[in-house]
């Protein structure tokens, strides 16, 4: 009845079918009249009816009239027989098809491949389908999922070429034999399990070589000659780079040397070392700003002391403030962390600066510039900048570009009454992106380079509401005392030394902030319920038995027309919050998969917004003249 009062909202066709069974029929050959709604079938965009609510088989003439479709969703409906109807092929605008845990029989339909051209997810796992797999699929160049496991499919998979694929199972076919083709060779050996495939990832097939294998021949047969002129080659350009090395680091410690000079400009001042961090560290908010600054400012006159005075910057930005300024600013405790705490810092100039005193840190001098020179140079849209930076025995400051929006946490699980700012769809979706790509440029610098500390105080917002990752680089340079000794639902079970860490690690705790967005469940909330599980494992559970929408926070289920694209981001934040290291995706991979849910629900969504421009158009239109 919803979907009859708002005609210009209609385009998600919830079917209330939870409970009862209905059959298709040609009498009812439209699905609005099953759910007993008068509604216009070329307006529907989603047809979802899931559970266990149809029998029989599906008749034709009921997916001609729903021209607008782009997703179908009949999942588990485990009575609902027979060969798929031809016309289901004229539902051009389809580009999800969900059709899992139904009992379809018949070969895999042409049309999926002939017609439906902006296919992105086609699932027909769980059904009895026969025959091959279509080779056809290869002329779908949108495919990301291609679901078929579970059916009775036969034949051979070796001409398929899917190089646009993310997910893709053919498991517990038994009659699906040959090999593996190269364009599905990255994909889990699990999704070919149960068939009498071969070939990489599984054992290579009789009287196969392996790439790898192959190779080392064609080196045996390297004369001596060229393997003298590789060697040569090799020390030349290692000469070269090491000159390149040198040149460039001269460059830079040029460069420092001028930026220090800019900062020796104001008055060289250093902080007074133990006895007002406790007064710093004792205030919070309001009050802390009225102690604050008289600290900074006594610190501000002591002088004397071991190492630089200098506030060093990075980068080529213009150098607004120096030491003395950041010391009279008046400040406010902004929170107190694993490594130290952190200020709010207004200086006279009326720039805002975030402040972190590093408590903790043992590392020598050189070691701690060599990191803290690393963390500078990482420059990311989603990451948050480090300015600045001053040490010397008794103090560490960090100082950072100020994010007027705070923490996801703070955005998240802060204000739940009046007032508070609701974060949809479009926003959950969006910081899970720029967080993921800013984790995943972190991830690019190298195999060694990971966060350590990733978690939604973690995550903040600049603005407008862009995502930035903070507090990277920093667990490498604290002491054991300040490894996170709190209840943490972010870490991954194999990290039992928390400064032990990696990117798999990351990948983890990123999927436990996935589920966080999702939920609105703080992690280490869930740890306290009553059946003591952490929030990945029972997002796992929930998802198996089934009742998906019942874990997405209701905010988030305002946005029907996403419900597809949340359901994917919750199989991706399961899949990165897998128990096993090596089942957890990349985050390269991580990013581009939110990247294309994101694509496809805003494509959901201007399908919309043009739809009801249409209707506007159309009622303001004049009369036959
Ligand atoms: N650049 C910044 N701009 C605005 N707020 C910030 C900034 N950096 C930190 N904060 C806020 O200050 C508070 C303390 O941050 P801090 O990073 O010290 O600790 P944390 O994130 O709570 O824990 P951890 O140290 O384990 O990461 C947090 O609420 C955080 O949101």
């Amino acid at each position: 009845s919803d979907l009859a009062a708002d005609r210009s909202a209609l385009l998600a066709l919830r079917a209330a079918v939870a409970g009862r069974t209905v059959l298709w029929d040609a009498a009812s050959a439209s699905p609005c009249a099953w759910a007993g709604v008068t509604c216009e079938n070329d307006r529907v965009a989603v047809l979802r009816l899931p559970g266990d609510s149809l029998t029989g088989q599906i008749p034709l003439g009921i997916f001609p009239n729903l021209t607008a479709l782009r997703t179908l969703s009949l999942r588990f409906n485990t009575r609902l027989t027979g060969p798929l109807p031809s016309d289901l092929g004229q539902c051009v605008a389809l580009r999800n098809v969900y059709l899992q845990g139904n009992a379809f029989s018949g070969e895999i339909p042409a049309f999926f491949h002939d017609r439906l051209n902006d296919l992105v997810r086609l699932n027909l796992a769980g059904n009895r389908f026969t025959g091959e797999v279509p080779v056809g699929f290869n002329k779908l160049v949108r495919l990301r999922t291609l679901y078929l496991q579970d059916n009775l499919l036969s034949g051979t998979i070796s001409a398929l070429d899917l190089p646009n694929i993310d997910q893709f199972n053919v498991s517990n076919n038994q009659l699906l034999n040959g090999s593996i083709p190269r364009s599905l060779r990255k994909i889990d050996k699990s999704s070919f399990a149960g068939t009498s495939l071969c070939g990489r990832p599984l054992n290579l097939c009789p009287g196969e070589v392996d790439e790898a294998d192959s190779v080392i021949p064609s080196k045996k047969k390297l004369s001596a000659g060229a393997i003298a002129g590789i060697v040569i080659g090799s020390v030349v350009a290692l000469i070269i780079l090491l000159l390149l090395l040198l040149l460039i680091f001269r460059r830079n410690s040029s460069q420092k040397t001028r930026s220090v000079d800019v900062a020796a400009v104001a008055k060289e001042a250093e902080l007074e070392p133990q006895a007002d961090k406790s007064a710093l560290e004792a205030g919070n908010g309001v009050a802390a700003a009225a102690v604050a600054p008289a600290a900074y400012n006594k610190a501000a006159a002591v002088n004397g002391g071991v190492g630089s005075k200098k506030l060093v910057f990075f980068g080529a930005v213009p150098k607004a403030f120096d030491l003395e300024d950041l010391l009279k600013a008046s400040a406010e405790v902004l929170g107190k962390g694993t490594f130290g705490t952190a200020y709010k810092a207004v200086l006279d100039a009326g720039i805002t600066m975030a402040v972190k005193r590093l408590r903790d840190v043992t590392l020598p001098e050189k070691e701690f510039r060599e990191k803290i020179e690393a963390v500078g140079a990482v420059d990311h849209e989603n990451l948050v900048p480090l300015r600045a930076y001053y040490y010397n025995r008794d103090e560490k400051l960090l100082v950072y570009d100020y994010m007027p929006m705070g923490s996801l946490s703070a955005l998240l699980h802060g204000n739940r009454g009046a007032g508070r700012v609701p974060l949809n769809w479009e926003m959950r979706s969006g910081i899970a992106l720029g967080a993921a790509r800013g984790i995943a440029y972190l991830h690019s610098q190298g195999s060694s380079v990971s966060h350590g500390n990733i978690k939604s105080s973690n995550i903040l917002l600049d603005k407008s509401y862009e995502p930035r990752v903070s507090d990277f680089g920093l667990s490498q340079l604290s002491g054991p005392s300040s490894t996170p000794n709190r209840v943490d639902g972010y870490r991954a079970p194999e990290v039992t030394d928390p400064r032990k860490v990696s990117q798999k690690a990351d990948v983890y705790s990123f999927g436990v902030l996935l589920l966080e967005l999702l939920t609105g469940k703080a992690p280490t909330h869930a740890l306290l319920t009553e059946e003591g599980v952490d929030l990945p494992r029972w997002a796992q559970s929930v998802v198996r038995e089934e009742w998906t929408s019942e874990v997405f926070d209701f905010e988030l289920l305002r946005n029907q027309n996403a419900e597809e694209e949340m359901v994917q981001l919750l199989q991706l934040a399961i899949d990165c919050a897998a128990q096993y290291p090596d089942k957890r995706p990349p985050m390269s991979e991580v990013a581009r998969r939110i990247e294309e849910l994101r694509r496809s629900s805003l494509e959901d969504f201007q399908d919309s917004v043009s739809e009801t421009v249409r209707d506007v158009d159309i009622d303001n239109a004049p009369g036959p003249q």
